[in-house]
């Protein structure tokens, strides 16, 4: 019977991506650039203690094509505290240069699907909390897209079996599986947040990771049959100390 599945649900998610005004940054004098660096490198330090503390996680990537110049993904407990970072990044100097590209709202999210981790205790167990609240890999690239399942009278996501729902991403996972140690994802739910159902978060060291994991899964049927996808943004890792020298001119 087509029935919605339980869902465990971590941190809340935002992928705020900005375009770089590199004009204004070059109209502005050297002095006024280093003030307005340390002062964002400030505000990162208070993201560093949250992360410490494990109340939340950053990161920070330089956006290799056009559709941004970097991506800021930020978890938290709550979209309070989401809100409240994107309007202190909007509060820097460094800020006005920051122009909004392309945001995206999010919950962390798992789902009782997967028969091999399913449990009453599902949600006490020390893999599923990791999982729910995780600390960003700080690997060098990171790539980001939303997706949708298919609601087509002859390819409908949301009116086939649980039963069956569980066996397609069964089989998703193991192809999944195979990426162990080569890309990590952290997948979170939009229905009713944002435009698309999902949004995918994958981290690799090699972005040819990526490549090889999405082609690999588009032979899936979960993927074939029902997947639908929207822009895909990849980025390379950009740590604290690297801030600087990106914005040097
Ligand atoms: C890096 C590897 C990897 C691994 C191991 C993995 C495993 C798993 C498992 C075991 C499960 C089901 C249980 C749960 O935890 O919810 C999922 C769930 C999901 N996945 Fe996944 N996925 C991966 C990777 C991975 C990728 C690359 C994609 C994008 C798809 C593609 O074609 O580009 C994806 C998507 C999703 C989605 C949208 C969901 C939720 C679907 C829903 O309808 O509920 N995922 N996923």
């Amino acid at each position: 019977m087509a029935e919605a599945v339980v869902t465990v649900d971590g941190w809340s998610a935002l992928h705020d991506t900005r375009h770089f005004d590199w004009t204004s940054w070059k109209s502005i004098s050297e002095d006024e650039r280093n003030k307005a660096i340390k002062e964002f490198e400030e505000l990162i330090k208070q993201w560093e203690t949250v992360e410490e503390n494990k109340e939340g996680s950053h990161s920070i990537f330089k956006v290799v094509g056009n559709k941004a110049d970097l991506m800021f993904i930020f978890l938290r407990e709550t979209m309070d505290e989401l809100e409240e970072i994107k309007t202190a990044i909007n509060k820097t100097v460094l800020g006005d240069f920051l122009i909004p590209a392309y945001s995206y709202v999010s919950i962390i999210e798992m789902t009782m699907h997967d028969p091999m981790k399913a449990g009453d205790d599902r949600e006490l167990s020390p893999y599923v909390k990791e999982r729910l609240k995780p600390t960003m890999p700080k690997w060098e690239h990171a790539c980001f897209y939303p997706m949708a399942r298919r609601r087509e009278p002859e390819a409908n996501w949301f009116t086939i079996d649980k039963e069956e729902r569980t066996r397609l991403l069964y089989e998703h996972g193991m192809t999944g599986r195979k990426y162990a140690g080569k890309v990590k994802e952290i997948i979170t739910g939009s229905i009713g947040l944002d435009e698309w159902e999902w949004g995918v978060t994958l981290f690799a060291h090699d972005p040819l990771q990526f490549k090889k994991i999405v082609y690999e899964m588009r032979f899936d049927e979960v993927t074939t049959k029902y997947a639908e996808f929207g822009d895909f943004i990849m980025g390379n890792y950009l740590a604290t100390d690297k801030l600087a020298d990106y914005l040097a001119l």
